[in-house]
């Protein structure tokens, strides 16, 4: 009732302008009477703070009609959001709540209140604003409703019919351009997945599609939007102009004043079209808004009706264990089991899982190897150890004159090295920091291709890099991911023997779901870890693969490396004691780099005494 009584002040205002305009003009200035002329004027301009002071009492009464709508939004979110809340909990997921989805549904609500508020605003103030001006015409000389009314019905009308389809292909836009968005999110984030699984060229045609659909979706919109710019020019234009072309007549029969014609003009370009243009700006902008985020407050909360959990990945229906790109195979055109991703077959594989980089996660094929590989899915048969350093043809990893540069014409990082690793052998590499020990492992396990020289592999690699990549998926999946056959028992073998054991535990066994982001960079490792000691690899390479666990962890997972049947270890290492525990250590010092076991590097490499010394006052 408030908010009518103040917009009909409102509506006042509006009429009392055109009038008050029109009698100055026929009974003041027109007549001579200057004073007359200039009193309408003043009580027009009187008109203007009583509008004014309506107008902001008319915020008050929208306040008082819309706020108790945004208090039941919030009342039915936040039920929304317990319920979740405990079904999730009934589930035994043990994870936290999900609070973004409250703060993100409050803050959909704060979208709602003033979405409608400004709905409310614009609707009210046309409809006050177009009774004023009629009201206003009529008083003047009633035949302008003759020339203004057709055109405005026919625009309004027009408008009216576009609405619905207009906000639904707004509503269509949003959810092809969110699908974009979530399309491009989720590829973002399993991008080293996807490169693992040579997925790219798939998930880009996924991409494509939906880019498309916004596409068409965008073209339909702007279609429509035309409608609205034809209305806006049948109810706000079309009068002015019937009205101007009209004028001569009107005037020479008397049937309007100058002044109704100058009043009737200032309803038009002052009141009606500014009313009418922010009317259908508001209702396709604001209007579209307000029913999607209605849609989507009172849709029920996501996973409430397929028990599926908020963790499930954007897209739906696919389940949080299965990325999308994981679906697809190869480039070999091989379909991996529902859930299983594409394993190598080649028996190369590189271990630090489906996406450290890009290059750290290829999948190679052994190169003039000496036909040590494994077949695919078996373990590596059994080496005989080393009985300590060893040099000569047909070691498990040969390095013959191997130069190498990041980049034509840069200092090669390698020059003209020459290692050999028995199979069995146990080696660590240590070398100050940029020395290029990365380098030498991304060379072993084939990511980086020499430049000059040779490598020869013994078999499959698998490299396990600092960053350990765990996907979202069972504990199983992740740790078999780089085997073919994998069994929970296979799965907590492995884990025990690297030291995760505990891990697998208490994250709930081989079925329990893995939150990576739930994951320390140490327990990520213990998995990356646990999953190279299943990978069909029978040479491993860890490149500060257990930088974040503490020592006693560090040397239980590689003394399992060690141990591991049929396995050449080559350890990056970081700590003396990796180094202590190697059959060898290969000193990287450039032209002064030496290999051999400890007792025989502290006497002839000063670089290692010195990195020994540094390291035992480190720790
Ligand atoms: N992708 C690359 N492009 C260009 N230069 C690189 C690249 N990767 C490494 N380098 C450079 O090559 C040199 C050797 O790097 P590498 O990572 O092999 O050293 P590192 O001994 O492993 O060092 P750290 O112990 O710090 O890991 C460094 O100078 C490094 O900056």
């Amino acid at each position: 009732m408030g908010l009518l009584g103040w917009s009909v002040l409102e509506a006042g205002q509006t009429f009392l302008f055109g009038y008050a305009l029109a009698h100055a003009l026929d009974q003041g200035f027109l007549r001579g009477r200057q004073g007359t002329g200039l009193w309408w004027l003043a009580l027009a301009a009187a008109a203007v703070p009583v509008g004014a002071y309506g107008t902001a009492r008319v915020f008050g009464a929208v306040a008082a009609l819309v706020e108790p709508v945004r208090d039941r939004l919030v009342r039915h979110v936040v039920r929304g959001g317990l319920a979740t809340a405990v079904r999730a909990a009934a589930r035994g997921g043990g994870r936290p709540a999900d609070s973004a989805v409250v703060s993100r549904l409050t803050h959909q609500v704060e979208i709602a209140r003033d979405s409608l508020g400004g709905i409310v605003m614009v609707l009210r103030s046309f409809a006050f604003t177009a009774a004023g001006v009629v009201a206003g015409m009529i008083a003047l000389a009633p035949v302008l409703l003759l020339v203004v009314l057709p055109p405005l019905v026919a625009g309004t009308a027009l408008f009216t019919l576009a609405l619905r389809p207009l906000a639904r292909r707004q509503r269509d836009f949003l959810a092809a351009d969110e699908a974009v968005a979530e399309e491009c999110g989720a590829l973002a984030g399993g991008l080293r997945d996807i490169t693992a699984c040579g997925a790219q060229r798939p998930m880009a045609e996924r991409a494509d599609r939906r880019i498309a659909d916004a596409q068409r979706a965008s073209r339909a919109l702007a279609t429509w939007g035309v409608t609205r710019t034809l209305a806006l020019a049948v109810a706000g234009q079309l009068p002015l102009v019937l009205l101007l072309t009209a004028s001569p007549w009107l005037l020479s029969t008397h049937r309007l004043t100058p002044g109704a014609l100058l009043g009737a003009l200032a309803y038009l370009t002052q009141s009606l079209q500014p009313a009418l243009q922010s009317l259908l700006h508001t209702l396709t902008t604001s209007g579209t808004r307000l029913t999607v985020v209605l849609t989507r407050l009172t849709s029920p909360p996501p996973g409430a009706a397929t028990g599926s959990g908020s963790d499930a990945p954007a897209g739906g229906g696919r389940g949080a264990s299965a990325p999308a790109w994981r679906a697809f195979g190869g480039g070999s055109g091989e379909s991996p089991a529902a859930g299983k991703a594409p394993v190598p077959r080649a028996g190369v594989a590189a271990g630090g899982g489906p996406g450290e980089s890009a290059a750290a996660a290829k999948v190679l094929a052994p190169r003039g190897g000496s036909g040590e590989s494994s077949p695919a899915g078996e373990p590596p048969a059994p080496h005989p150890r080393p009985g300590g350093a060893k040099s000569g043809a047909g070691g498990a990893v040969e390095l013959r004159g191997v130069t190498f540069a990041y980049g034509v014409g840069a200092e090669p990082v390698l020059r003209g090295l020459d290692l050999v690793v028995a199979p069995g052998e146990h080696l660590a590499v240590v070398g100050p920091s940029g020395v290029g020990k990365s380098t030498l492992g991304g060379l072993v396990a084939g990511l980086l291709v020499a430049d000059a020289g040779v490598v020869r592999r013994g078999g499959a690699v698998a490299l396990v890099p600092q960053e350990a990549y765990v996907f979202r998926g069972t504990v199983g999946e992740n740790v078999g991911y780089l085997r073919e056959h994998t069994t929970p028992a296979l799965v907590w073998a492995a884990a025990a023997a690297v030291g995760a054991g505990g891990l697998v535990d208490a994250l709930g066994g081989p079925d329990a779901q893995v939150d990576p982001g739930a994951l320390s960079q140490g327990e990520r490792q213990l998995l990356a870890l646990a999953r190279t000691y299943l990978a069909p690899a029978a040479v491993v390479v860890l490149d500060e693969a257990t930088c974040h666990l503490d020592p006693a962890a560090e040397a239980s997972a590689e003394r399992a490396f060690a141990d591991r049947p049929a396995t050449t270890l080559i350890v990056i290492a970081h700590r003396i004691s990796s180094a202590r525990r190697a059959d060898r250590t290969l000193v990287l010092d450039g032209a002064d780099t030496m290999c051999g076991p400890h007792a025989e590097l502290l006497v002839g490499s000063p670089l290692y005494r010195d990195l020994a010394a540094a390291w035992t006052a480190v720790s």
